[in-house]
């Protein structure tokens, strides 16, 4: 279980040189295929800074996600949780699972297409015994509202809203159980452009109002810049650059970074 020691000021996650290499079923049966998505990769984020993952499809950072958030284990490397290292106990991954949440690229996946979205909401709190049934009916009206959907929407399903009410659900559900850290992979690539910028904008006020930490994860630089303290740059499963967001976009220091910024005008309105 996490630290007593754990100070709210340090970090919530950190990664220690962490690889993956995934075994890729393009291999043969006797030759599997080995693919290093992540390698050496430290990084940590606390409670109100917003971390920016940025690099192109395929480097590794939904695997890098998934390591933060506890979904994928790492092969080398340290996983802390509030300044201890990860255990494999279900009482770890329970803390983890409230503390660090994730919201993924395409809530018309990420959602059951079969639930009201009162049981959406309602689901992680049964899961985790929180609060009566009163407490948990008025818990997820406040994370409707939180997230700026009317109480209307309780009764429908995920394919009765648009696609930026169903990212609104997903970032209702994430905030569910009160984490403090909230792992956005890609959250407004699969939105229409119309309503990208409100779904960033809620992020920013949900980590303001709510002191909260946020991974933001794009290949659009641009978006990142937008609501990023600090900034990651991955390359091939590494982070080959590190930053302030002023710092990466006055300074880059490495070719890779300088191509970033150069190959991509402004995606958040691509
Ligand atoms: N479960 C898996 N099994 C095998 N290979 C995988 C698996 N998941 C990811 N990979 C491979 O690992 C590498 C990194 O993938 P990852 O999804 O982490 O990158 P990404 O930067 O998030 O890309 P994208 O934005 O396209 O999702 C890729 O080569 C991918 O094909």
């Amino acid at each position: 279980m996490p630290a007593a020691t754990w100070n709210p000021a340090d970090p919530v996650i950190e990664l220690r040189g962490v690889h993956v290499i995934h075994t890729s079923r393009t291999g043969s049966l006797f030759k599997p295929e080995k693919v290093h998505a992540v390698n050496d990769v430290s990084l940590s984020v606390r409670r109100g800074e917003t971390l920016g993952l940025v690099g192109e499809s395929g480097c590794g950072k939904s695997t890098t996600a998934r390591v933060m958030v506890g979904l994928q284990a790492a092969t080398r490397g340290e996983v802390l949780f509030k300044g201890r290292p990860l255990g494999r106990s279900a009482a770890d991954r329970r803390e983890l699972g409230r503390s660090v949440s994730v919201v993924f690229q395409d809530p018309a996946t990420a959602l059951n297409p079969r639930m009201l979205i009162r049981d959406t909401l309602i689901d992680p709190l049964n899961v985790h015994g929180i609060g009566s049934q009163a407490e948990r009916e008025g818990r997820v009206r406040d994370l409707l509202h939180l997230v700026g959907l009317p109480p209307s929407a309780l009764n429908v399903l995920p394919r009765q809203i648009s696609g930026g009410q169903r990212q609104r659900v997903a970032i209702a559900r994430a905030l569910a159980l009160g984490p403090d850290i909230i792992v956005a992979d890609e959250p407004t690539s699969a939105l229409d452009v119309s309503v990208r910028a409100q779904v960033l904008n809620l992020l920013q006020d949900l980590k303001a109002s709510l002191g909260l930490g946020l991974v933001f994860i794009s290949h659009d630089i641009n978006t990142v810049r937008y609501v990023s303290d600090r900034i990651a740059v991955m390359n091939s499963g590494s982070i080959v650059e590190t930053g302030t967001t002023e710092e990466i976009f006055s300074h880059p220091n490495q070719d890779y970074t300088r191509t970033l910024l150069g190959a991509v005008p402004s995606l958040l309105q691509a």
